[in-house]
Order: structure tokens, then sequence, then C-alpha cells
């Protein structure tokens, strides 16, 4: 089931912030314009490496998913990987058959690559959030 590694998900509480960091820190050059994803309660901003990206997260909304984790975190820190998957329904499927439990409604939402995606809780994984991703089409692994 699980395919390439598309982004490792960094929150904070300041993406400007983070942008320095990475742009001055680590030379990052390939950094995206932030934008809002209202239904996910984050605005998001995305830094390109040649193998991966690095999805940084800020806090959009009192709703937002990501205030219980800067409560802990204040300073942000790393929140989520995410894992491509060819077919998201079969992805979900076949975890709840092994006893994962997949956050949510369970129902797939848009992402930020404009695939769908889900979230497995991390008491299920280790400690560790996991999103899945379906794979753009034509982009399977
Ligand atoms: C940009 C869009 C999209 C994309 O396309 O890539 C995204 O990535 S959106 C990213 C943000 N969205 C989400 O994270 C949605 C799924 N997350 C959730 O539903 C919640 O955040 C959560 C995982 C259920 C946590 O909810 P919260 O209310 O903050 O915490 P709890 O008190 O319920 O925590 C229970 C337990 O889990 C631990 N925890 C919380 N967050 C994380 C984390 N990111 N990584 C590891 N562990 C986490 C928390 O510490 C609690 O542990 P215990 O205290 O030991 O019980
Ligand atoms: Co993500």
């Amino acid at each position: 089931m699980i395919g390439r590694l598309n982004h490792v998900g960094v929150a904070t509480p300041s993406i400007e912030a983070s942008v320095a960091l990475y742009r001055d820190m680590l030379g990052a050059t390939k950094i995206g314009t932030p934008f809002d994803m209202p239904a996910q309660g984050v605005r998001v901003c995305f830094v390109d490496l040649p193998n991966s990206q690095i999805e940084l997260i800020e806090p959009l909304g009192d709703a937002s998913p990501i205030h219980g984790f800067l409560a802990k975190n204040p300073k942000g820190g790393q929140h989520h990987v995410c894992f491509e998957v060819e077919e998201i329904l079969a992805a979900r499927d076949e975890l709840r058959a092994k006893g994962a439990t997949i956050l949510g409604t369970g129902e797939p939402r848009i992402g930020a690559h404009g695939t769908p995606i889900l979230f497995i809780h991390p008491k299920d994984m280790g400690g560790v959030l996991i999103e899945l991703m379906e794979s753009p089409k034509g982009e399977g692994h």
C-alpha cells in the first residue's frame, strides 16, 4: 500500500518565521507562496526539496486541528508525514480492517496537492500522525 514519501508536515506559529529558517539556515531556494486552506483549518507553504517537500502549516481559524499540537509545542515541530497511495478508499478500508482509526468522518478530503487525503490517528502508528494522499493520476509508484 505505502508509496512515496510526499511530504513532511511541520506545524509552526508563523510561516513567515519558518520560511526564513529554511531559507537562511538551510539554504532552501524553492519556496512556494503561502496559501489558505480553510476547509483544513491551515495556512500552507511548501518548501521543495530534490526528493520531497516540507509542508509548513500555520493554524487558520478557531477550529484548526493544529491548535492542540501548538499548545503543547509552542515553537512548532514535526507534525505529520504523508505517504502516497494508489487508491485512497482501498487503503482506508484495508487500514480499518487492521484496526486503525481513520480521523474525522473517514471520508477523504481534498488536500493541498488536489488529491484526496486521510489521516491515521497517531495512537495506532507509534505516535506518528500519518497522512495518506492519493497519488496524482499518472504519477503512481
Ligand atoms: C495542508 C492540508 C493537508 C495536506 O494536504 O497535506 C494537511 O496536511 S492538513 C494538516 C492538519 N490536519 C490534521 O492534522 C488533521 C488530522 N488531525 C487531527 O484530527 C488532530 O490533529 C489529532 C491528530 C486527532 C490530534 O488532535 P488534538 O485535539 O490536537 O489532540 P488530542 O488531545 O486529541 O491528542 C490525542 C493524542 O495524540 C497526540 N498527538 C496530537 N497531535 C499529534 C501529532 N501531530 N503527532 C503525534 N501525536 C500527536 C497528543 O499528544 C495526544 O497524545 P496523549 O497525550 O499521549 O494522549
Ligand atoms: Co500534509
